[in-house]
């Protein structure tokens, strides 16, 4: 490190910090790369963290500088080398990248990517609180970064808003991994005691059993607790109040902040006691809070860093079909499947005692190069989702229909109900197009297999295009369909698979192999079609553990879609696949 002055814009001399790395290259020369160390960005317990520039590359990154003085005693080292250890293995958008790391005489130095809207920490300081579209958007980037580091094996064990940095893009990325632990299998319980006390989970003061994964999840409950009340559950004066507070479950919703339900219910059913009852982060992904409430940004307006978001930009994410009075019953369903799950806590498929949806897709026929999907679904019904996001459903009936259109302002579907006697002229085409998807799909034997039935599908249409010309067309009273009407919502196309989102809250994957996911939220419960075509119905609760390899891997591919279609905020066609890369 060696230190300059030089001449600023305004003349006055600035003194700068030149700090020099050696690396020793493969024929034994020397080569030195330089860095100009730049703004001061903060400190933490044993490391000063400032803005380096590379001054070969220009590219500007953060850089933990800490002292070689304070590494004297072994275990300070250990720790520092467990930490680069562990964080130079991650790669993930939602972890902050660690780029490099190197040493002078003085200091050891870690550069990572920098994160320039600095920490949640700050931004609580200077909002509050936030909103609750904006935690959604936080805790699902969190989720997705602790699913890669659980994957991996690595407990963070110090997740806190200081530790959960801001790109300049508003990413939000998880950092120092100073405590974070790697597992030498699934099944090891950790004993050492560490943390940040407000956001300790009990089972790591109790220290009794061992801890694992889960009490990256209580930290998130205490997060998602903080960002909506503005502080967090358990703090009081002292710490070990704080930790009574924690051991006795002691904390309430102040009457003075409003918090929707949903998002007290997912906070209660994180700071849950005990460890085993606390909900995966599977489980976490399928809560009505994160997923049947509209939909979620992916990233924020980096306004949002002084100020909440607007009205208007909030309405465009909320929902048509968030109902506050749901929640009671999907309790109540909870509770069922929960009772029914202490009665048998193998995983077992219980057709018998878990019903799973009653509607789904059961064939359909992707012809997007044209003009949209057609599917036919369990209860007889037909619809297109059209190219220009416009969709249409006939009644089982077969005489009634309801079009449905994006209303721009907030993006909710408004339907409209016709019958095919009496409709407006404008929908001719598409209604046309509807009974040709219809008479095709009733008549086809095939499940719908992507290309195949597509160019199937072209020649069978055109021939009904033909006949139907001439077909009179039935003039029935115009009828109010049931606001259950059961519509393909959203729908996306991968590699390996086709996803549908339908209006009932069911997520259904058709996979390539004939084997089928189909995603219930409602009823909490999950149906695995194999490829004999059997279909086993499992809690959603056990399906993720199940012996089940085939309905497992399955199960979680669908997850992987289910989280990057929550992140992105179009409705999709064909998406470009980034789950079928990992
Ligand atoms: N990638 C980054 N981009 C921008 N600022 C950062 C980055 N990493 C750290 N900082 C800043 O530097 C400060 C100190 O970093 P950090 O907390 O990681 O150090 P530490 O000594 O490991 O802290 P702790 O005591 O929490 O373990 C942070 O509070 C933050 O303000």
């Amino acid at each position: 490190m060696s230190k300059g002055t030089s001449h600023g814009k305004d003349g006055k001399e600035e003194e700068y910090v030149i700090v020099e790395e050696k690396v020793v290259k493969y024929n034994g020369e020397i080569a030195v790369k330089r860095y100009q160390r730049g703004r001061f960005l903060g400190k933490g317990g044993f490391a000063r963290c400032y803005e380096f520039q590379n001054l070969d590359t220009k590219k500007i990154s953060a850089a933990k500088v800490i002292a070689k003085s304070s590494l004297t005693k072994s275990r300070a080292k250990q720790k520092l080398m467990s930490e680069i250890k562990i964080h130079r293995s991650l790669h993930h958008n939602n972890i902050v990248g660690f780029e490099h790391f190197f040493e002078d005489s003085e200091n050891v130095y870690i550069t990572l990517e920098l994160c320039s809207n600095q920490t949640l920490n700050e931004l609580i300081r200077r909002r509050k609180r936030l909103h609750e579209l904006e935690t959604k958007c936080y805790i699902v980037q969190i989720i997705s970064a602790l699913r890669y580091l659980h994957s991996h094996r690595i407990i963070h064990r110090d997740l806190k808003l200081g530790n959960l940095f801001l790109s300049a893009k508003m990413e939000l990325k998880i950092g120092d991994f100073g405590l974070a632990t790697k597992l030498e299998f699934d099944g090891e319980r950790k004993r050492t005691i560490c943390g940040t006390p407000n956001y300790i989970a009990p089972e790591i003061l109790e220290a009794k059993q061992g801890h694992s994964y889960e009490v990256d999840i209580w930290s998130l409950g205490v997060i998602l607790y903080t960002m909506l009340i503005g502080k967090p559950p358990f703090e009081t004066a002292d710490v070990k109040t704080t930790y009574r507070r924690i051991r006795m479950n002691a904390y309430t919703f102040p009457d003075h902040v409003h918090i929707s339900e949903s998002a007290k219910d997912m906070i209660s059913k994180i700071l849950t006691n005990d460890p085993a009852k606390r909900p995966t982060l599977d489980e976490l992904l399928m809560h009505d809070f994160l997923y049947n409430e509209g939909s979620i940004p992916r990233l924020l307006p980096a306004s949002t860093l002084a100020c909440p978001p607007s009205a208007t930009y909030i309405k465009q994410f909320q929902s048509d079909d968030y109902s506050p009075r749901r929640i009671p019953d999907v309790k109540d369903r909870i509770k069922k499947v929960s009772e029914a799950e202490k009665e048998d806590t193998s995983s077992r498929p219980e057709s018998r005692s878990y019903k799973g949806p009653k509607v789904w897709v059961k064939k359909w026929v992707d012809y997007s190069s044209k003009y949209g999907l057609g599917y036919l679904l369990s209860n007889t019904s037909t619809g297109v989702f059209f190219n220009d996001s416009t969709k249409i459903v006939l009644d089982t009936d077969g005489h009634n229909f309801i079009y449905y259109e994006r209303r721009s302002s907030d993006k909710k579907d408004i339907g409209t109900s016709h019958t095919l006697g009496d409709y407006p002229k404008d929908l001719q085409k598409k209604v046309t197009l509807l009974q040709h998807f219809r008479s095709y799909l009733e008549g086809s034997n095939k499940k719908g297999e992507g290309e195949e039935s597509k160019s199937i599908g072209t020649e069978r249409m055109k021939k009904d295009e033909e006949e139907k010309k001439t077909e009179p067309k039935a003039d029935i009273a115009k009828k109010e369909m049931s606001d259950d009407t059961v519509y393909v919502k959203k729908w996306m196309r991968t590699r390996h698979a086709i996803m549908f989102r339908l209006s009932n809250k069911v997520v259904q994957v058709n996979f390539q192999d004939h084997t089928e996911i189909i995603l219930s939220s409602e009823s909490k419960v999950v149906t695995y079609v194999n490829k004999k075509g059997e279909r086993l119905t499992y809690p959603l609760s056990t399906a993720m553990e199940s012996s089940n390899m085939e309905m497992a891997k399955r199960l979680k591919y669908t997850k992987d879609i289910l989280t990057h279609m929550l992140q992105s905020n179009q409705t999709n066609r064909t998406t470009k696949d980034t789950t079928d890369k990992k």
